[in-house]
């Protein structure tokens, strides 16, 4: 994908965006409610036009043959879509009609799909008596259904209980594993986390850093110190010159230090510097940088479950070595 641009009138949602996904890989858009992500997906499934920049799906030009683009996708939207009135069977078998499968062939991948998403005792209910698990898993499976190179998975997980995630986390990493690039949108910070082969960081717009889960995490270093203490600037003068001190972030009521050292031995001579420089220490934590820290890292706030975007409450003092 290059230079993806996208506008609903006046809103720029999507801001010169390119990015490469691997053949093989779980690849996901991480970011909040509105940061452009479904509007990435709709273009590279076809559902909105190209309006600037080019991409190539399974080999194929997205503008100049996205008939062939549709063949070698499958996509799995955020809002459910399944007919209320029609069975687990017949929600695949007539999506494969639509795809002008063979009829044996047809059968045999309802049965095969039936069973990967483990919805065996189900296949003759009306979806409208499934519960939001089972829906999203037969979703899942009508995605997959006509065997596509690419499936496109927008929130998977979203609304789900903490085991259905896990379960269907499970689902997504066989089908890859089968074969499937899975490109995903998420602003759950675990699921990418867990999932992805690599993720990209999305907000407004933008993509704001990519990489593997591990390499974002040590971007901001081995271990994080949060101190709180009488007087935060101070304390991190007294810290910033240390060696292994790769940055100093301020929060809201204490100071993150980041360092390229196991931080256990660190926090001793921390401790003594502070301590010598009559500062008072209130919180000390020690942790490793999860994808939270990432997020708040390269966004400059935290991410809310429910979409809310928080102030910014980071003033980036970050000196890279
Ligand atoms: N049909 C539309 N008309 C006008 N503006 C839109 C439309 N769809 C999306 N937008 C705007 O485009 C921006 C990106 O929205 P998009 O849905 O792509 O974000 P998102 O990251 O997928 O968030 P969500 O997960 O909530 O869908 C937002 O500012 C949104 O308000």
């Amino acid at each position: 994908m290059n230079n993806l641009e996208y506008f609903f009138g006046d809103i720029k949602a999507v801001d010169n965006i390119s990015f490469t996904v691997k053949q093989g890989e779980i690849f996901s858009f991480l970011g909040p409610n509105g940061a452009g992500k479904s509007t990435v997906i709709n273009v590279l499934t076809t559902l909105l036009p190209i309006q600037k920049g080019s991409a190539k799906i399974a080999g194929y030009d997205l503008k100049h043959e996205p008939e062939k683009v549709r063949e070698s996708i499958g996509i799995v939207f955020q809002e459910l879509t399944l007919d209320r009135d029609m069975t687990v069977r017949e929600i695949l078998e007539y999506h494969g009609r639509l795809y002008s499968m063979p009829k044996a062939e047809r059968q045999e991948r309802v049965d095969e799909l039936i069973s990967l998403v483990e919805l065996e005792g189900k296949r003759d209910t009306l979806t409208k008596h499934l519960s939001g698990g089972m829906k999203r898993r037969l979703e899942i499976a009508r995605g997959l259904m006509t065997r596509p190179k690419v499936l496109f998975m927008d929130e998977p997980t979203i609304g789900l209980d903490p085991q259905t995630r896990i379960r269907i986390w499970d689902y997504v990493k066989d089908i890859n594993q089968q074969g499937t690039t899975i490109f995903l949108t998420t602003h759950y910070m675990d699921e990418a986390d867990q999932l992805s082969d690599r993720i990209s960081i999305i907000d407004h717009g933008k993509i704001v850093i990519t990489g593997r889960s591990w390499e974002l995490k040590n971007m901001l270093g081995q271990d994080l110190i949060y101190l709180e203490t009488g007087d935060n600037w101070a304390a991190g003068e007294l810290l910033k010159d240390l060696d292994s001190v790769k940055g100093i972030k301020e929060k809201s009521k204490g100071i993150v230090v980041m360092v390229n050292v196991d931080g256990t031995y660190l926090l001793p001579e921390v401790m003594d510097r502070l301590r010598s420089g009559g500062i008072k220490i209130k919180a000390v934590n020690l942790k490793k940088p999860s994808m939270d820290d990432v997020f708040v890292h390269y966004t400059g706030r935290e991410l809310r479950d429910n979409g809310a975007e928080k102030g910014a409450v980071v003033v980036s003092r970050v000196r890279r070595r």
